[in-house]
């Protein structure tokens, strides 16, 4: 990992509490990360359950060399008023929220500071992590591969333009609810034909487990590994002409297009 000095996280949430025990995992010292949380009982949590210090956002913006703000879009606002007189143009801020443009962000701070903004997903939490990053107008390489640093921790990183970042935010931000919910759905058919709920549990996430390990390590089109599975006039024929006459196909693009709409819009609440 790029050594970037002390890393604070503004929002110690799903996501936030995500990236600090991706960060302990992969090595980081627990004196090296600040993090700020605005209710009592969480930062107690979080002090307990990693040892590391929970400061006040004033505190973290004026101590730490890198700003994480991991709290929610219409929470930015708020935050970027409180913290501003304490940054530094020498400081680099990493904003992990949706819909938030590094703009909007640069405008509410002093000129000069280096903003990039990241797209993750909660699969870090086991490593299985997809972040996308964008600079700034005022980012250079070493700021991206600071941020490249923090994310490679819990997963792979890729570089986009930003404004790519909605349809990123649609696609992988919002992803793992997806694949959960046709889990979830797989489970319930599972039960409603009279299986266990504990093996239809098992049957299904191991299916989608190795379908994605499959997708990865064979680089295989889905649609050739879908055809493999499809046997002449069997079982998995019948089911995807009740998919495509239920219009799933349509139903995702229309799903993800909504995501990425609503992601454009954060930024304006
Ligand atoms: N969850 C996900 O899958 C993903 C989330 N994101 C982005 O990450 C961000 C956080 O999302 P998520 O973790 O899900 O949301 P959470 O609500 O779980 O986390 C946000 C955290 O920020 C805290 N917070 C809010 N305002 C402040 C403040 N002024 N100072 C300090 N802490 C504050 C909240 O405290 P309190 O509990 O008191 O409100 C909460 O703990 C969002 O911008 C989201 O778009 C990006 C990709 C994926
Ligand atoms: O639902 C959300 O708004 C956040 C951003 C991507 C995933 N979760």
């Amino acid at each position: 990992m790029t050594a970037n000095g002390q890393v604070a996280i503004l929002g110690a949430g799903v996501m936030g509490e995500t990236l600090l025990s991706g960060l302990l995992r992969a090595g980081r010292r627990p004196g090296e990360l600040l993090i700020t949380e605005r209710r009592a009982e969480r930062a107690d949590e979080l002090r307990e359950r990693y040892g590391v210090d929970v400061v006040t956002n004033i505190e973290a913006a004026a101590k730490a060399d890198t700003l994480v703000l991991v709290v929610k879009p219409q929470d930015m606002p708020e935050l970027l008023k409180e913290i501003a007189p304490a940054v530094r143009a020498e400081q680099t801020v990493v904003s992990l929220a949706a819909g938030i443009t590094t703009g909007f962000i640069e405008s509410r701070l002093p000129e000069g500071v280096a903003v990039v903004r990241v797209m993750p997903n909660t699969p870090a939490l086991v490593d299985e992590g997809m972040a996308a990053i964008s600079r700034g107008a005022h980012c250079d390489e070493s700021h991206l591969v600071l941020a490249e640093g923090l994310l490679a921790a819990t997963g792979k990183v890729v570089r986009v333009p930003e404004k790519q970042q909605d349809a990123v935010t649609a696609i992988s931000g919002s992803g793992p609810a997806y694949i959960f919910f046709v889990v979830e759905s797989m489970i319930e058919a599972g039960v409603h034909m009279g299986l266990p709920r504990s093996t239809a549990t098992e049957l299904v996430v191991q299916t989608v487990v190795g379908s994605a390990k499959l997708l990865r390590e064979t680089g295989e089109h889905p649609t050739v590994l879908r055809e493999r599975v499809t046997s002449p006039g069997g079982t998995t024929a019948a089911a995807v002409r009740e998919l495509e006459d239920h219009k799933v196909r349509a139903a995702f693009l229309s799903a993800i297009e909504a995501a990425r709409n609503r992601s454009r819009d954060l930024a304006a609440e």
